[in-house]
């Protein structure tokens, strides 16, 4: 998966990741409006909703990125109809080029990691059947069950071609209160930069970096620059970039020497551009998905400035 994800990233000279977190807010008055028409106002017209925004802003935005990041939570909260509301997002996204990376962020026992491992980046059995559910590239996990609780997704990497980003230094204002804690010298995050480096070295891909790579936040630019010398060989997925204050100058430090090793997620700040004061009163409601694209285009050029 790195190695296709680094092509996408050189073939649009972009390491834009367009968050597709949906939400009922977001959604221009003539999308809802139909949906209601359709199926009243239920969770199946929100996940109906939900996939035709997505499907306009892949549409409009696929030519200048490398990938996408559906989060689960905004699919999930709608029960079945929002599960395939995602999983259609996702075939979406990749019927058109796009590396997609589901932001599901699990974590259990090794018994029940194989289950996640089987359904999002693995195959499931029914008998003799097998079969592929959630066809996402890559997922983000959380690390702190340990290595047995990620070893099962490890296999699926080399088997299907697939990739992890783990929880490292996130970007929410109290990731701190564990993440900096003093260890005996070291910060905590720094440890566990160290070990999903380590885990890591088992499953390189052939251009110099893991298929497990780092969620590290835009919002901590020391923490970014200090993971980037620990972990040379781990990509990093930068979110907080926009919505959540971040600037190009905070993440600098996440690339490697080349302006390679990090992909930096907005969700907000593309998909509902078209509200935002600067956008709003160049693009319409109905130009939603136009708004989006000049999104891209404009942290395309923010992030050109800092590589
Ligand atoms: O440390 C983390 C890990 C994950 N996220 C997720 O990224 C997007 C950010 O959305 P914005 O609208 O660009 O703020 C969202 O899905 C988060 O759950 C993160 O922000 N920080």
């Amino acid at each position: 998966m790195i190695d296709r994800l680094i092509e996408k990233i050189e073939a649009t000279k972009n390491p834009t990741v367009v968050g597709l977190d949906p939400r009922l807010g977001f959604i221009p008055n003539f999308i809802k409006e139909k949906a209601y028409e359709l199926y009243g106002k239920t969770p199946k017209a929100a996940a109906w909703a939900f996939y035709e925004f997505n499907k306009a802003i892949i549409d409009a935005v696929y030519d200048l990125i490398p990938a996408v990041k559906p989060q689960v939570a905004m699919y999930e909260q709608y029960g079945p109809e929002g599960i395939k509301a995602y999983i259609k997002t996702i075939l979406y996204a990749k019927e058109k080029g796009l590396v997609v990376i589901g932001d599901v962020k699990r974590s259990d026992i090794a018994s029940t990691a194989e289950a996640y491992a089987d359904g999002h980046i693995g195959r499931v059995k029914v008998e003799d059947e097998v079969h592929e559910v959630y066809h996402e590239d890559c997922i983000t996990l959380n690390p702190y069950l340990g290595y047995d609780s990620i070893e099962p997704y490890m296999n699926h990497c080399r088997m299907y071609d697939k990739g992890l980003f783990v929880l490292v230094k996130t970007s929410n204002p109290n990731s701190g209160e564990i993440q900096d804690l003093d260890i005996g010298g070291e910060k905590l995050y720094e440890r566990v930069g160290k070990l999903v480096s380590k885990w890591g070295e088992e499953v390189m891909g052939k251009r110099g970096y893991s298929h497990i790579g780092a969620v590290v936040g835009a919002t901590y630019p020391e923490q970014g620059t200090r993971l980037r010398q620990l972990m040379p060989h781990t990509f990093f997925l930068v979110p907080g970039y926009g919505a959540q204050g971040a600037t190009a100058r905070d993440l600098a430090g996440c690339f490697d020497k080349n302006g390679l090793g990090a992909i930096v997620n907005s969700s907000r700040g593309i998909i509902a551009a078209y509200q935002l004061e600067k956008y709003k009163n160049q693009f319409s409601e109905k130009e939603f998905a136009q708004a989006a694209r000049e999104a891209v285009i404009d942290m395309k050029k923010d992030l050109e400035g800092v590589l």
